[in-house]
């Protein structure tokens, strides 16, 4: 059985556009479209077509974090050390050392290819290869909006952060590179996914840090807030510092999509901007493809190929420092 999940509630202007049609006796009939139009400007279809599964390739329900299975040991135990390494020191020292880009010099697709060779322990939905992953993501969103080329682009790019794992990039342990995302320097949400184990996180007893807020101010915006360490917010760093075209809402996608606590469970609300709030829609309609698209269904690379090789053109510098 499948569930179909409908258009998502947020606050979204809807425009009523007048259509016509022809019925079968060729009488001309007039029909209302609705048509979801972002602040943004971009415009979301009223019909997706993209069904979401009941169940993961396992056999369960996605994001169960509990569920007992082959995954679930793996998965904690990487929420475990995650949970206690990621902290300010550490995120400001990441951002510093690799913002510099200056490891390796390469093009989005030939990184694309790195990802074939990485496994993400973080994940109780997926064993496929992360390219697989990436070209299931995109083809969904390619389905359901197939005029944003962008979101196309960005469900291509999103997880290639991962290449951090890889020895050039420096061998990153799994615990800072995958995984749910949240941030550092304010109290951890309840919300996060084994949240018991921030109790031996160096900030968590810190009084500087343990706060709602924390090192923060209401509404200072995501952009002044520091972020656990992982794929995200770099290869945000890869696409802003390499002057990616992208629009604001694909670089957001980019840099949030592993922040649950935020798409998902709604809370940091209180460190939001007006911009995050625009962009976030975008990040939600997003993570429904990321998440749901994740499935043995095997994608043939050569035949997409040149269509996201357009795109990369279209938005990327040929060569990107990393
Ligand atoms: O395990 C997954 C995986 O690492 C994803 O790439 C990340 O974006 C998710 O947030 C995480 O839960
Ligand atoms: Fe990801
Ligand atoms: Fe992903």
């Amino acid at each position: 059985m499948t569930i179909v999940i409908d258009q998502l509630d947020f606050g979204v202007e809807v425009e009523h556009k007048k259509g016509s049609v022809e019925t079968e006796e060729n009488s001309v009939v007039e029909v209302e479209e609705k048509e979801l139009v972002l602040d943004g400007g971009f415009v979301v279809p009223p019909r997706n077509s993209f069904v979401v599964p009941e169940t993961n390739s396992f056999g369960q329900t996605f994001r169960d974090y509990e569920a007992e299975g082959e995954r679930q040991p793996g998965v904690e135990n990487f929420y475990r050390i995650n949970h206690i390494n990621q902290c300010v020191d550490f995120v400001k020292r990441m951002r510093e050392q690799y913002g510099k880009l200056n490891r390796v010099e390469m093009s989005i697709w030939e990184c694309c290819e790195l990802l074939n060779d990485v496994v993400d322990e973080s994940d109780p939905d997926l064993d496929e290869p992360q390219i697989e992953h990436l070209l299931q993501t995109a083809e969904a969103v390619r389905k359901d909006y197939p005029s944003e080329d962008w979101l196309h682009l960005t469900g291509l790019i999103h997880d290639l952060g991962k290449v951090l794992l890889l020895p050039s990039f420096g061998d990153l342990p799994q615990w800072a590179v995958v995984g749910d995302t949240y941030p550092v320097g304010c109290a951890f949400d309840k919300s996060i996914v084994h949240h018991k184990y921030f109790a031996e996180n160096p900030d968590y007893k810190n009084p500087a840090y343990n706060t709602k807020c924390g090192m923060y101010s209401e509404g200072c915006g995501l952009n002044n807030v520091l972020m656990s360490w992982g794929h995200d917010d770099y290869m945000y760093l890869v696409a802003k510092e390499n002057k990616s075209t992208l629009p604001s809402p694909a670089l957001f996608i980019i840099r949030y999509h592993s922040f649950y606590a935020l798409h998902r469970a709604g809370g940091y609300r209180h460190l939001m901007n007006e911009e995050d709030v625009e962009n976030l829609k975008w990040l939600q309609i997003f993570n429904k493809y990321d998440l749901y698209s994740k499935s043995k269904e095997r994608i043939d690379v050569e035949k997409v190929k040149p269509y996201y090789l357009s795109l990369i053109d279209k938005y990327f510098p040929a060569k990107l420092k990393w």
